[in-house]
């Protein structure tokens, strides 16, 4: 809890019980009943309708099969009859957390028949934002995918179980690791017997989960009318007859955007919603075509990838049926509704909307500048607005004032939340949307500034809220704010203002920058420029962060303050006082102490058997480094990190890793490093790649832990590729300890291993050969893997791991050579080892390039490589590249490459 502000914790510590109150006029929700557009259906009542009128009609079609309109409602009610079964009412709330598919549509109109309360949201949400959706809505149960990119959203959800009391049921799209429920088996249950008498269409049925510029998303909570008869009427205007619509929907259909799927698609219109897994524009243009696509919802930047896609292909678009591409989100360019004319032949609708309560869109046969200047004319039965000056009171034609809107799409309330409805809802339930607009003579409305601004950054268009929340996530991040500003020479760039939890420091620009790509696999252009800490954020009179102060701030930092500080050069010099600090604790087992409970100084001095004055400094260092804490005085405890990563029984044990960095060779080595650049060579008596140097002794057992992680990785994708053949040969060269080949023979039931290494690694070797249970399938073939000579032996895999980087370019070709002389038809080599991206900048890259200068100081000339160079090394040997990576969140990249020929065709 430690990383939320005051309001967040407060919501989630509440335990109130929640009360809902439309904040609409009830007399207003009678008139939108009786004169319309509401039809006082509920969600699944009015799907069900479309079901009775055709069963066999397409409702969903996705990249492979498609599904009628009776498959959905029967699939519904059996998820809806296992729900029931688990104990779901009336009420509940239940997250859903699913890609674009049919059973995202199923689990919301599942939970719909219940009279239920769905809260989608998309995947790719982190620990923090997942606790706090869930708390805040007090889920009941979630239905969600296992696996979100590399992250474990099952292992995630149950790490944060005890935080959620009302959460009692999970159900996996998969097989559950824990003791949960698979999403499979709900299918086939009895299905639910729908009673459309025990729900009223002004009850709520969803709640839309908006990013905005609170600290927590805000929980927008929705009725089925506001659904099904107000939202829907947002796309009538779209397309002469509602009911054939085959809507394609790019973005989630658990955003805000998206929420148009489920609820008017299908529930309101009967039409055809085409679902793709993830974005991609070259499935998005076959779709079009293959399903005579109507209508597109993305965001502009599909849009311009869409047109980018459509452009490089030589074919023509077949997309007679496309009435248009709706685009939400952010402000669109003129060039691209000009392209979208230009090559697709359609009209590009500029939508703009909230989940807060508004929505409008531009017109079909609008002309271009119409499309990019306004957002169109409000339509009564979706929205009514009011422009408005501080007082809220309103304002001429052609003024600028903020937005409020009221209709029959306005939600009910804020979820759990009165003091957001206080804050962003008025008196007579007009919401306040926080935007700048006017309305011209036409009175269609022009956006001046959204609340949610985008920024653009080297003309490219960024969310600023979509960026925020992705910092947000960074460890120990309560706050962020991203402002555009001006450097002198015009250009404009990225600051993220960033408010660290209480005790920690905040993260610098590289550290968020690393973060975002690697971590979370954000585009390059939304990186940031510069990143400013602040204890709080400053807020302008209205409530909000104030991003003007915060932009002039940002705009003040001299350009040479964005370079690294006088600070940060001390802190470099004084890595040797970091490093020694550091061993000498590993080696004294200060964190192991620690971890046992000895925590004064006198007892820890004692228990290590070292001077009283010694062991003081030493922790006093140590507390400075933020790797203990002291509690009182001369009383330590362990941090987070020190726990997980420096005691010695932790399977996450790190600290093998001071007998390889801060070895005594490498103590050696870099006190003479001025000398290496000299003379561009190590001055070690003797280099690493002498015969069976020492140190491999010391670096097999210290390197092991961090091994293990990255051997598992390599299993995780060699396996699929071989586990079909009967047998398979692999070979580790350079093994050693082994953990890389040992990690793949023992996934591997046939498989059988040879390593090779130097003679003094095989006692390590045996012992990890032992830890496996493996040295029956196992041998070890002590001598110089130069020396080796390709015998009638072949292997179907080659693991070459952490070796290239000793060598010259001449003696890395003669190993992969010796490699690929040894494979087998149809087999594998994968190099792993640092390697320099063309992707990184130079301080994103800073482990590798400071690992060449390991190489200069301690091999005769080795060094390392690009990843280009690895490819071309394997490419010279005739050999096929199947896919080169950096392993996300580790510094190690790999090459993988197939041996095409047959053997004969070699030999
Ligand atoms: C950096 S370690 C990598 C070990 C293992 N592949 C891994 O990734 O953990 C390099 C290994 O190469 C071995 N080695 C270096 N030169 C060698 C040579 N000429 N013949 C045999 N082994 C050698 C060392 O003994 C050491 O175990």
């Amino acid at each position: 809890m430690d990383t939320m502000n005051p309001t967040v914790a407060r919501l989630l510590n509440t335990n109130q019980p929640i009360r809902i109150t439309d904040q609409v006029p009830a007399h207003l929700r009678q008139k939108w009943g009786s004169e319309g557009p509401y039809e006082n259906l509920d969600l699944f009542q009015s799907f069900a309708k479309f079901v009775k009128q055709d069963p066999t009609a397409r409702a969903i079609v996705d990249e492979t099969t498609s599904y009628s309109y009776q498959d959905l409602y029967d699939k519904s009610l059996s998820l809806a009859g296992f729900l029931n079964d688990l104990g779901i009412k009336k009420g509940d709330v239940i997250a859903i957390n699913l890609a674009n598919s049919w059973q995202a549509c199923a689990a919301d109109l599942a939970v719909a028949a219940l009279g239920a309360i769905a809260l989608p949201y998309p995947v790719g949400r982190k620990h923090r934002e997942t606790l706090l959706l869930l708390k805040q809505a007090q889920a009941k149960a979630i239905i969600c995918e296992p696996f979100v990119g590399e992250t474990d959203y099952e292992a995630l959800l149950e790490g944060i179980r005890s935080d959620l009391p009302s959460l009692k049921h999970i159900l996996i799209k998969g097989i559950p690791q824990h003791s949960n429920i698979n999403l499979a088996d709900t299918w086939t249950h009895t299905a639910y017997d729908f009673q459309p008498q025990n729900l009223h269409a002004n009850e709520p049925v969803r709640i839309i989960a908006s990013s905005g510029t609170e600290s927590a998303p805000k929980l927008v909570l929705y009725s089925h009318n506001s659904l099904v008869g107000g939202q829907a009427s947002y796309l009538k205007s779209l397309g002469a007859e509602v009911r054939s619509m085959r809507a394609l929907f790019c973005v989630s259909l658990a955003s805000p955007f998206g929420s148009l799927g489920t609820s008017c698609i299908l529930a309101a219109f009967g039409g055809t919603l085409v679902t793709q897994n993830r974005f991609s524009p070259e499935t998005t243009l076959t779709q079009i075509s293959n399903n005579h696509v109507t209508h597109v919802f993305c965001g502009p930047n599909m849009v311009d990838m869409l047109l980018a896609a459509q452009q490089a292909s030589s074919t023509t678009p077949e997309c007679e049926a496309l009435c248009g591409f709706i685009s939400g989100g952010a402000p669109l360019s003129t060039q691209t509704a000009y392209s979208v004319k230009q090559i697709f032949g359609c009209s590009l609708i500029q939508s703009y909307g909230s989940a807060d309560g508004i929505a409008c869109h531009t017109g079909l046969n609008d002309d271009i500048d119409t499309t990019v200047e306004t957002v169109g004319l409000p339509d009564p039965d979706v929205i009514d607005i009011k422009i408005v000056d501080e007082n809220e009171q309103p304002l001429p034609h052609n003024t600028e004032g903020e937005i409020l809107a009221l209709g029959p799409m306005t939600p009910m309330c804020y979820y759990n939340a009165p003091e957001l409805d206080a804050k962003y809802r008025t008196q007579n339930g007009w919401v306040r949307t926080g935007d700048k607009a006017m309305l011209d003579e036409q009175g269609r409305l022009k956006i001046m500034g959204r609340r949610n601004d985008t920024l653009l950054r080297n003309g490219i268009k960024i969310n600023r809220v979509e960026l925020e929340m992705l910092i947000r996530e960074y460890p120990n991040v309560s706050e962020v704010a991203v402002v555009e500003y001006q450097k002198s020479n015009g250009s404009s760039l990225l600051s993220a203002c960033v408010v660290p939890s209480p005790g920690y420091a905040a993260p610098n620009k590289d550290q968020i920058n690393h973060f975002l790509l690697k971590d979370l696999g954000v585009e390059r252009y939304k990186l940031i420029d510069n990143a400013l800490s602040f204890a709080n954020l400053p807020l302008a009179p209205s409530g909000k962060v104030d991003l003007k102060r915060l932009t002039s701030q940002a705009q003040l930092i001299p350009d040479e303050q964005q370079e690294i500080s006088a600070k940060e050069i001390l802190d470099l010099l004084m890595g040797v006082e970091r490093a020694g600090v550091l061993r000498a604790a590993i080696e004294l087992k200060v964190f192991d102490l620690l971890e046992a409970g000895e925590t004064q100084t006198s007892g820890l001095a004692q228990a290590a058997q070292t001077d009283l004055r010694g062991m003081r400094i030493l922790l006093a260092a140590l507390a400075g480094l933020g790797l203990i804490e002291e509690s009182n005085a001369q009383v330590y405890r362990l941090t987070k990190t020190a726990k997980r990563h420096l005691v010695s029984t932790s399977p996450y044990y790190v600290g093998g890793l001071s007998q390889v960095y801060t070895a005594d060779l490498m103590w050696e080595a870099f006190k003479h490093f001025k000398d290496c650049v000299i003379s561009g060579k190590s001055l070690l008596s003797q280099g690493l790649e002498a015969d069976d140097h020492i140190y491999w002794q010391e670096f097999a057992q210290g390197i092991a832990n961090t091994s293990r992680v990255t051997a598992k990785r390599m299993a995780e994708m060699i396996v699929p590729l071989v586990r079909h053949q009967p047998k398979i040969s692999i070979l580790d060269m350079a093994c050693g300890n082994g953990i890389y080949g040992f990690t793949l023979t023992s996934q591997l039931e046939n498989a059988s291993l040879t390593s090779i290494d130097w003679p003094t690694t095989q006692p390590v070797w045996q012992k990890t050969a032992a830890q496996f249970g493996l040295s029956q399938r196992a041998e070890f073939i002590g001598e110089n893997l130069f020396k080796t000579t390709p015998g009638a032996k072949k292997y179907d895999v080659i693991i070459l791991s952490q070796i290239l980087h000793h060598f010259d370019l001449k003696s890395c070709q003669q190993l992969i050579k010796l490699a690929s002389d040894q494979l087998n038809a149809e087999g594998q080599i994968i190099v792993l080892d640092f390697m320099l991206s063309d992707q990184l900048s130079a301080t994103e890259e800073a482990v590798p390039r400071l690992f060449g200068s390991q190489m200069l100081a301690l091999t005769e000339d080795g060094e390392c490589y690009p990843v280009n160079t690895i490819k071309k090394l394997l490419s010279e040997q005739g050999l096929q590249l199947r896919s080169a990576q950096q392993f996300k969140g580790l510094p190690v990249h790999y090459v993988l490459a197939q041996n095409t020929q047959s053997v004969l065709d070699k030999y």
